[in-house]
């Protein structure tokens, strides 16, 4: 081998080994980034499955959460429309039947027919990846999805529209029961009327309501009167659009939302399997379907093709969770039972029951207007209210006016003349002010059922319209008296103003004269036979006073609203026929007779509650019959009274209250208030209370003159001693410590304290008995005849001074005394037990009466009184407890009754 082959193989030797070891090198690197590379990925893969995981543990924590959200959801809503239907249909409308009662309602209501099957809460879906289990599963805090509340399935029907019922029929008729009893059994007994057509049962459908066809609740047609029967309920339909509602209303609903008042019943017509309705019978139920509900006509038709409509509810009646109602879209029902027969049965009798007692009593609030429109009206030509619905169900109104001027009212007891006249002013109350109306009240008979006007001690409010009351003057007939003068003299200032705006009538003289205030004056009297019934001068000038007032009251607005509850009291009125002829507005209660015309009998037939208005004289074709609302209900009338009494100004004055029950206190007298201590030269001795429209006292006046002293003329002690303390604390009020004289004697130990009471009462009084009385009498009798003037009133009050001791010649003095002493300004002011004892002391039968100028009369006859009396007669006057008659005669023409002040 060449040296040069060698040395190529040597190089080429070192060559390869270069190679190899660069080759080397480079599969190392080329190793050694496969291992980075690989390790690389397997990090990437690692953390590829880890986020992966992450994620998959996320999803389902959103799924679980979205899957809970859905199920409170769900279960919310639910007890919402559980909550909805329990307000929509409380009591019986949506009660089950286990525990089902009628409940009354204000307004109608939805009624349960069964039970809506709401969408369960869906159950979870697989476990996205088999084994791995859901999160509730692991954690036992988590609950299963909650269950769903019981959703009522309901139905509209009163008020609203018809339901139609397919399917079924043995389940159709338990749905028509059960809505039939929940109708009735959610509104007043009677103010729903059913009306059955069942021509394949004959009635047999409802069996169970039977008990409800005596008092007419339910009603049965003959097979072949379908025809006559939708033809009615159209009647019924175009009556109450065109004279209940009237263009007014769109609904009964709508009139009584507005008004409270539900003048016609719901009318309910159950239609069991007509079979093929005519053409006829088509249009007329169709016609109904359409109109009948805003009318409270309603059908409930099982068994009878009916399309779908507004107003229209289909029940499709199935068993198990299959039936279905139209308002309830896809949802399924499970429909109630029947009602339980023994409920049926229990609830008709008593709804039977109810109706046969009579009907409900109307509210007061239907004859108020809306509380906006309070006081709004003007009275200048009349005043108008409404009074009640007649049983069509239009509204009665009662106008007093210049005519009619004014009413008479009668019903026997019971009847609800009371409640009637509480109605009535409720009404006007309600629509006239103050300034537009007032009312004098009065009421002879025995209680105090207009004292609820005046403020009370329970109630410090009163009716702002009314401006006296009298109640329990039943025996004082002069209190009526004294109203009906007042009444004369007010319209004698109203003739005399306009007379002086030249005109002629209440209208006219407001509309002269804007500025006064010329209220109506309605003054009831309650009972006013009472005050006719004497045959005295109360009775004589009574009717000559109601005479005048019914035929000029009219025009001065003044009317006048009498009252009986028997016979005898419109008879005492017919045998003046003129008096009669001015009350041609009458109002006549259940089998009240003669207050209509004489042939009008329409009040014999009258129903409970109800009463004949006519305003035509009683005439037979002005009768309007009309039903009365409760007014009685002490709540009901405290709110009305409280809303318009709160609408007073403050400051106004409370109405004068007459209790003839009351015994009246000098302390609250006006009269003995205004009393100032003047020494006056003619001092006024206070008696007691006259019986007057306004509080006012009798008295004497004791002036410098022949006969101004007082006796007081009578056996009892405590009614004497009253009066006498009244006269004694009334002159002493008017004279300062010394401007007058007082002494005080008694004779009669029963009289003693209260002698003593008001000697302590009157500021250095002197005090006589028996032991030395003859002394004072013999100074006084001086002083009567001295010739000096006297410088200041001596006052004697004597008590029982018939039992005068001392003998003649203390009797003389006393006579000198009553005789001489006024002129000098000895007064004296005496009670004898007897009007022939005071005779005696004056000096005996034949003697002169004239000392006594002034005398009160306890329980002394009238005829006792005729020495005393001018003229020839003797005044009228039967006693009667703690009242007197005061007689003075030189202001008097008659006595007058007065009330001894109680004790204060
Ligand atoms: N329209 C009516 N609605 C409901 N209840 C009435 C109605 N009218 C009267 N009443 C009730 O009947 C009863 C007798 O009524 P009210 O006192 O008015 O009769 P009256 O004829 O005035 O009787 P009396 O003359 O004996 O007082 C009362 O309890 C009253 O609440």
């Amino acid at each position: 081998m060449t040296e040069s082959t060698k040395q190529q193989v040597v190089e080429i030797r070192t060559g390869l080994s270069h190679a190899l070891g660069a080759a080397g090198h480079a599969l190392a690197d080329a190793e050694h980034e496969a291992g980075e590379a690989t390790t690389r990925w397997e990090r990437i893969r690692a953390a590829a499955q880890s986020r992966e995981r992450k994620l998959a543990a996320a999803r389902d924590e959103r799924l679980r959460s979205i899957d809970e959200w859905h199920d409170t959801e769900l279960g919310a809503l639910a007890g919402a429309a559980a909550g909805a239907a329990d307000r929509a249909a409380p009591g019986a409308a949506g009660e089950p039947w286990h525990s089902w009662e009628p409940t009354p309602l204000a307004k109608p209501a939805e009624l349960r027919i069964g039970r809506l099957l709401l969408p369960a809460a869906p159950a979870p879906a697989a476990p996205a990846e088999p084994g791995r289990p859901w999160p509730w599963d692991e954690d036992a805090t988590v609950s299963p999805p909650p269950e769903s509340p019981e959703v009522p399935a309901l139905v509209q029907l009163l008020d609203h529209g018809h339901v139609v019922v397919q399917g079924d029929r043995k389940l159709g008729d338990d749905v028509v029961a059960g809505l039939l009893l929940r109708a009735l059994g959610t509104s007043v007994p009677g103010t729903v009327q059913v009306i059955g057509y069942d021509p394949e049962h004959l009635g047999g459908g409802l069996a169970g309501f039977a008990a409800l066809a005596p008092p007419r609740v339910l009603t049965f047609v003959a097979p072949n009167a379908l025809s006559q029967l939708l033809d009615d309920l159209v009647g019924h339909v175009r009556r109450i659009n065109e004279t209940v509602l009237a263009g007014e209303y769109s609904s009964l609903r709508e009139l009584h939302a507005a008004t409270k008042r539900r003048p016609e019943p719901w009318r309910v017509a159950v239609l069991l399997g007509a079979g093929e309705l005519n053409r006829h019978e088509r249009t007329q139920l169709e016609r109904l379907l359409r109109t009948g509900a805003a009318c409270g006509v309603h059908l409930i038709v099982h068994g009878l093709r009916v399309d779908p409509g507004p107003g229209i509810e289909c029940v499709t009646a199935a068993p198990g969770n299959d039936a279905r109602m139209s308002s309830g879209g896809d949802l399924l029902i499970r429909l109630d039972p029947g009602p339980p027969p023994a409920v049926l049965t229990a609830t008709c009798r008593q709804i039977a029951e109810a109706v046969a007692a009579g009907p409900a009593p109307v509210a007061l609030d239907s004859l108020l207007p809306d509380e906006s429109e309070e006081w709004r009206e003007s009275s200048a030509n009349g005043l108008t209210a409404p009074l009640g619905d007649s049983p069509q169900g239009t509204r009665v109104q009662v106008t007093l006016s210049d005519y009619p001027p004014h009413a008479l009212i009668a019903g026997p007891s019971g009847t609800g003349k009371t409640n009637l006249i509480y109605a009535w002013m409720g009404a006007l109350a309600a629509r006239y002010s103050p300034a537009e109306l007032a009312f004098y009240l009065l009421d002879f008979k025995e209680g105090v059922s207009f004292a609820r006007f005046a403020p009370g001690r329970r109630d410090q409010s009163w009716l702002p319209h009314v401006r006296l009351v009298g109640v329990n003057v039943n025996t004082d007939r002069e209190f009526g008296l004294a109203l009906l003068r007042f009444l004369g003299a007010e319209l004698r200032r109203r003739a005399d103003a306009a007379k002086q705006h030249e005109v002629t009538n209440l209208a006219e003289l407001r509309a002269e004269n804007p500025e006064g205030v010329w209220p109506r004056i309605v003054a009831v009297v309650d009972e006013f036979q009472v005050l006719l019934s004497g045959r005295d001068a109360v009775t004589t000038e009574a009717v000559d006073l109601l005479e005048d007032l019914a035929r000029r009251g009219r025009s001065q607005g003044i009317h006048l609203i009498l009252a009986s509850q028997d016979i005898s009291g419109i008879e005492a009125l017919w045998g003046r026929p003129a008096l009669v002829a001015q009350f041609t507005l009458r109002i006549a209660l259940p089998r009240a007779r003669r207050v209509l015309a004489e042939q009008n009998t329409a009040a014999e037939s009258l129903p409970r509650y109800h009463a004949v208005v006519n305003s035509d004289s009683g005439a037979t074709d002005a009768n309007q019959i009309v039903r009365v609302p409760a007014a009685g209900d002490r709540e009901q009338w405290s709110a009305l009274q409280h809303r318009l009494w709160r609408r007073l100004p403050p400051g106004e004055l409370p109405p004068r209250l007459f209790d003839g029950d009351v015994q009246p206190k000098l302390d609250s007298s006006p009269d003995f208030r205004a009393l100032v201590a003047e020494d006056s030269p003619a001092p006024v001795a206070l008696l007691g209370e006259t019986i007057d429209v306004m509080s006012r006292s009798g008295r004497t006046v004791l002036r410098r003159a022949p006969g101004r002293n007082l006796a007081v003329l009578g056996t009892r002690v405590e009614e004497a001693c009253a009066v006498l303390a009244t006269a004694g604390r009334s002159l002493a009020a008017q004279f300062s410590r010394d401007g007058a004289r007082f002494s005080i004697a008694c004779f009669d130990p029963d009289a003693r304290p209260a002698a003593e009471a008001l000697h302590a009462r009157i500021p250095d009084c002197g005090w006589y008995d028996a032991s030395n009385v003859d002394w004072l009498l013999e100074d006084a009798a001086a002083e009567s005849t001295a010739a000096w003037p006297a410088d200041r009133p001596h006052f004697i009050l004597l008590y029982a001074a018939d039992a005068l001791p001392g003998g003649k010649a203390t009797l003389d003095h006393l006579r000198t005394v009553l005789r001489q002493g006024p002129e000098r300004r000895l007064h004296v002011l005496g009670w004898w037990r007897g009007a022939g004892l005071l005779r005696d002391t004056l000096g005996g039968p034949g003697s002169r009466t004239d000392p006594i100028g002034a005398w009160v009369a306890l329980d002394v006859h009238g005829s006792e009184l005729a020495p005393f009396y001018p003229g020839t007669g003797a005044p009228n006057w039967y006693p009667r407890p703690w009242r007197a008659l005061h007689f003075d005669r030189s202001v008097h023409r008659g006595a007058e009754v007065i009330i001894p002040y109680g004790a204060s």
